[in-house]
Formats: C-alpha cells, structure tokens, sequence
C-alpha cells in the first residue's frame, strides 16, 4: 500500500460529505465527491468543473493517478469527464477538479457530495528517448489498424 500525503481543503470532507475510499478491499478506485456549496442542474450538452475539496501530492515521478467516469453515471445518466479522462502529474498539488459533461438528452443534478467519478493510481514509466536511423527488426513492423486481420 502505498501511502499519499493529502489535504482536506473543504472542512465537510470527513464530516457531513464522506472521504474518498475504497469501496472494497479489490476496489482499483475511489470515488471522488463533489464539493458543491448547493446542487448543481447540468442541462443536456453541459460541461461544468466541480471541485473536490482535496489535494494530493502523489510525489513519485513512478506514479500518476487518473479521474474516470463511473460507469453507472455514464451509462445510465450520460454523466461522463469533458475531458475523456482527468490526468494528475506526481508534482500537482492543487485542488482536484473533474469536469463533468452530460451527453446525455436530459438534465441532470449533481448533488453536494455525490459521487461522480472516480480517482485511480497508477505507476508509470518515464522515458528517455535515444534517436535512431533504423529500429532493431520486430515481429510486427509497422503495420497497425487492422493489419492483423479483420477484429
Ligand atoms: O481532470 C483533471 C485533469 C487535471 N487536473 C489537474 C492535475 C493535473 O496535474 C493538472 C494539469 O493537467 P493537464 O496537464 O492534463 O492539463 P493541461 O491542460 O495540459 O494544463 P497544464 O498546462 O497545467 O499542464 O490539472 C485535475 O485536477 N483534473
């Protein structure tokens, strides 16, 4: 387990609105609140930033953390991210935001505290990049998009 230093910037996390946290002992994510001051009606097409009332320093260049969607939201409400998916650097230590997006065709109201998406961790592998004229030979060369047959 690895451990992660964070702030608490809105005094009702761990009080009326419940810390993020693993649901169960398999959960890959934790569910990220939204820290409203009142509800929030998302018309159709909508795209709003929502504040969670937290900051973490992940720290370790070996380590990123990712905002999904959660999938009932998503598919059940056409709640997802206006950005696909939220990408935190190691070194970010500000507040975590998701911005919310309804594709969906009806409105939809974010409730204080609701759950709206989720934040997982992640390791990940810097690169350094070396120029080459010619790659070493692999079995699959440059073909993509299909180049293996209809999928
Ligand atoms: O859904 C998100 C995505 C990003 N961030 C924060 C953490 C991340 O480390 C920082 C910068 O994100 P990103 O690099 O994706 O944004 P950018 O648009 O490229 O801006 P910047 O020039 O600040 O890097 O914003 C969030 O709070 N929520």
């Amino acid at each position: 387990m690895h451990h992660i230093e964070v702030k608490w910037l809105d005094p009702r996390l761990g009080d009326t609105i419940p810390r993020p946290d693993y649901a169960t002992e398999g959960s890959a994510g934790l569910d990220l609140r939204a820290c409203l001051a009142e509800p929030l009606v998302l018309a159709p097409g909508q795209t709003e930033l929502i504040p969670t009332g937290m900051a973490l320093h992940l720290a370790d260049p070996g380590l990123a953390a990712v905002i999904l969607p959660r999938s009932g939201l998503g598919h059940k409400h056409g709640i997802v991210l206006g950005n696909l998916v939220g990408l935190i650097d190691s070194d970010y230590q500000g507040q975590l935001f998701v911005s919310v997006w309804n594709r969906g065709s009806t409105p939809f109201t974010i409730e204080i505290g609701e759950r709206i998406a989720q934040l997982v961790v992640v390791p990940v592998v810097q690169v350094a990049f070396e120029t080459v004229e010619e790659f070493t030979p692999s079995h699959r060369g440059t073909g993509g998009f299909g180049h293996t047959g209809r999928s």
